[in-house]
Formats: C-alpha cells, structure tokens, sequence
C-alpha cells in the first residue's frame, strides 16, 4: 500500500489537462449493457472505478478492451449473473448496474454500493422509481433483488433531487413500454452526457438537464461511438489548486460553464481568472478574502468541491463558512486540516474557517475521495513535508494525479508504507 509524499511550497505553473468525467464515466460503462452490439467511449479517466466496472462488465460475460482511455464494450454475450458482493461494494457507481440490467434482462442481483462514506446515502428513489415502472424489488442481505415481468412506463417524482436516481430511472425506462416522466430530475452534466450516449445507442430521451425529463422506450438498442465530457471536478480542483499555489495556471480541456459557481467563489475571493472555450487561466492572487459557500444541487455550489476549496479558505483573511446542504457530514478532513494546523470549527452542517493561518506539514489520513483532494491542496500549501494516507480513495477519482502535479512543478511522489505503517493504519 502507498502514501503520497508532499514537500509544500512549490509554487505550480503551467498547463494541466483534464481527464474524462468520473461521475459521467461510471454510468456509461453500465449503459453500454442496454445495447446489442458494441459500443466504444473515448477519453474515459484512468481511474480505479473505471478499472472496476470493466471487471464487472466481464464478470457478466461482456468482451471488453480498454486502451489509451477508450472503452471497447461487447455486451452481446451478457448475462443476468448476480453479483451480490465483491467488487460492486468498491464503489457508489455500482448501482448503475441496476437499472442497466434491469433495463436489458428484467432481472438483477446487485449488492448495495459501497463509495465515499459521507453519511447517509440510501437509495430509496432509485427504488421507488424501479418500482414505479413495474418492478417487485426487495433488499436480502444486503443485496438488491429486481424483476420485472415487463418494465411499463410511468410519471415519477423524485422527492429529493438525485443524480443516481435520475440516472438508474433513465437507464430502465429507455427500454420500458411507454412514456416515463421524470420530475424533479437533477440537472447535473453528467445527466446530459449519459443521455447522449443512449440517444446514439437509440434511444428516444428529451429534457435531460432539466427538472423534467421524457423517455419514450425502444425495443433495443445498438452500439455507437461516444465521448466522454470533462471532469468538472476535477477541473475545480486544478482551478482551486492554481488559486493556492499557482503562478499562472491553464486548465485546459474543461467546459467553463460546468464551473460557474466555483468560478464566481474564487474571483469573490480576489482570484484572477480568464476563461475561453475550453480552457481557463487562474492568475495569482496575493491574498485572498474570506467567503461563506453554501452546497447545492447543480448549477449550484457541488458538494464535491466542498471540501478542496476548505483548504483554500485556510489561507483567507477573515471568517469564511461552508455549509453542505447535500451531506451534512462531510467534514472528516476538517480534523486532518487541524493536525496542519489550520482554525477550523464545525457546527451542525457548517465548517467555520478562521484565516489566514500558515499550514504545517503533518502526517494525515484521507477518508474519502475529495478529503483526499483537500489533504493534497493543503500539503502543497503547507510548510514541509505532508505525508497522506488512504489513497485508494484518490484513486477512485483523479486520473494520473502525481504526473500531473509533478508536470506543474510539485514536489510529490508514492511511497510504499512501511511494516509499521501498515500495522499503525489497522490499528487506527
Ligand atoms: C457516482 C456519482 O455520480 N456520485 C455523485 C452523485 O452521488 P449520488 O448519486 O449518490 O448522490 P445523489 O444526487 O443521489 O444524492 C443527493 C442527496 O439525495 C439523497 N438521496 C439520494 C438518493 C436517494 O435515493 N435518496 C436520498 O435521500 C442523498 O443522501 C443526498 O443527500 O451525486 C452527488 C451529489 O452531487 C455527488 O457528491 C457524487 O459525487
Ligand atoms: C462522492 C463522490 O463519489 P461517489 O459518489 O462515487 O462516492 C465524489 O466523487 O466526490
């Protein structure tokens, strides 16, 4: 097992290029189960969940290659197989297993997800909407057993606005008989992307990107070619990264429209910042000022980038308050941004940071996937040597993270623990 090894203060210069969304990428793999013949996504991240559902993809019989970031998926030969455990509890994407197989074969055994533990994280609306379209659907042992005789479509109302949902509803209902209506859909990019990719694959889907959204099922659907979008978080980490430790950073190969809240955030904060087609420059600021964020659904603050740009408003002058509406507990990097000695106190769903403070290099933990964003960010503001631990959430979700921040001029590179290291880490 590795660590990441970080010497602060290196000022970061140049250009970065951004991966192939992760949120997007984990639900087009499973969509390329709804078609008949193969199907290739280009431009996907190398990231571990990606690695994850090609091993899922196999596992149900589906030929798949996947070089120089493109996925080539065969699902002709797949079958219904249950996958109750193992690797369907290394990620939270592994729902999309349902609604693809249920879609296609009428029938799933999918064990419940695994992914960043941010609190709760039911998947009630999921199941609401399978239900809805004519599913009987029980949960035994932790696993998720659907079928249906035939899926018909339906009018659904999500009671809270759910990307998973919004997603695992579209991937059923495109082969339902019928009209289904999605209300109170989420509007997040990422939906748009997977929309595109079944509409090639054949589908008939209007409305995606907006609260309302209409799927007129098909009786198949074939294969297609599609590219993935941007990584908007991935982009936001860079841009939030350049306003800490940046001098002159281009993010390149980004959608700027996907960024517009956290971009409006950082130029509050005083952060120079130039956008163009695909591209965005973030200047260096030489000081920045406190600001209050509050997370919301898209186009609002992502919860995502909540917790990387905590470590930003560190270094602030002034009070700054985050409040996450979408998990109210997604705060345990705040207690490793303590050990680096940053002023930070958290009250019910807000963290209240007191700043600037100078932080110090230490030894932490990343317990999940954007703790782990915010623990690098503030190594490479620190003073010294930070050692971080728990990269296998960071690989879950940033594609060739060293090579980038090294081509940037970082300082950081893996480690492999040692004995001892191991032994303190189980013990913790
Ligand atoms: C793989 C993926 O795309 N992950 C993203 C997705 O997660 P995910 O799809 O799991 O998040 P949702 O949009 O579903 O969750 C939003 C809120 O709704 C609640 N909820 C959700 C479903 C449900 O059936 N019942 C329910 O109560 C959740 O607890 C949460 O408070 O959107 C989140 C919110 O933008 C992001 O943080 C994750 O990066
Ligand atoms: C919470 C996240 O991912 P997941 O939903 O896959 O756990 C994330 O990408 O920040």
């Amino acid at each position: 097992m590795d660590k990441l090894m970080i010497a602060g203060g290196d000022p970061l210069k140049g250009t970065v290029r951004i991966s192939g969304a992760k949120n997007s990428a984990v639900a087009l793999i499973p969509a390329t189960i709804l078609a008949d013949s193969p199907v290739t996504i280009e431009g996907l991240p190398d990231i571990s969940d990606v690695q994850i559902l090609q091993g899922l993809l196999e596992e149900i019989g589906g030929k798949v290659t996947f070089t120089n970031n493109e996925m080539w998926v065969d699902p002709s030969e797949m079958i219904s197989m249950p996958l109750p455990n193992g690797k369907v509890k290394k990620l939270r994407a592994s729902y999309y297993l349902m609604g693809a197989m249920l879609g296609r074969f009428k029938k799933a055994v999918i064990g419940l997800p695994g992914g960043c533990h941010l609190g709760p994280r039911p998947i009630d609306q999921h199941i609401k909407g399978f239900e809805a379209l004519g599913a009987t659907v029980t949960n035994e042992q932790g696993a998720i057993y659907l079928r249906a005789d035939e899926l018909r479509g339906a009018r659904i109302y999500l009671d809270v606005v759910s990307v998973g949902a919004t997603i695992n509803i579209m991937l059923a209902a495109v082969r339902a008989k019928g009209r289904t209506i999605i209300e109170n859909a989420a509007k997040e990019p990422e939906i748009i992307d997977v929309a595109t990719l079944l509409t090639n694959m054949g589908a008939k889907i209007k409305g995606a990107g907006t609260d309302v959204i209409r799927i007129d099922g098909v009786d198949e659907l074939h294969g297609c070619q599609h590219t993935i979008i941007p990584d908007r978080i991935e982009a936001g980490t860079y841009l939030i990264l350049g306003a800490a430790v940046g001098d002159g950073l281009l993010i390149d190969n980004i959608i700027p429209q996907h960024l517009e809240s956290l971009i409006a955030k950082l130029r509050e904060m005083g952060v120079p910042i130039e956008t163009s087609d695909d591209q965005v420059f973030v200047g260096k600021a030489e000081s920045f000022k406190a600001v209050d964020i509050k997370t919301l659904v898209y186009p609002g603050f992502p919860t995502d980038l909540q917790q990387p740009l905590t470590s930003l408003l560190t270094s602030a002058v002034g009070t700054s308050m985050v409040t996450d509406t979408i998990y109210g507990a997604r705060f345990k990097h705040i207690d490793e941004l303590r050990r680096m000695n940053a002023n930070i106190k958290v009250e019910g769903r807000s963290a209240i940071i007191h700043g600037p403070v100078k932080l110090q290099g230490a030894k932490v933990k990343a317990s999940d996937l954007r703790a782990g964003a915010a623990l690098v960010i503030a190594g490479l503001m620190a003073e010294g040597v930070t050692e971080v631990t728990g990269l296998e959430h960071i690989d879950r979700g940033y594609s060739h993270l060293v090579e980038k921040l090294n081509g940037l001029g970082a300082t950081i590179w893996r480690e492999a623990m040692t004995k001892e290291e191991l032994e303190q880490l189980k013990n913790a």
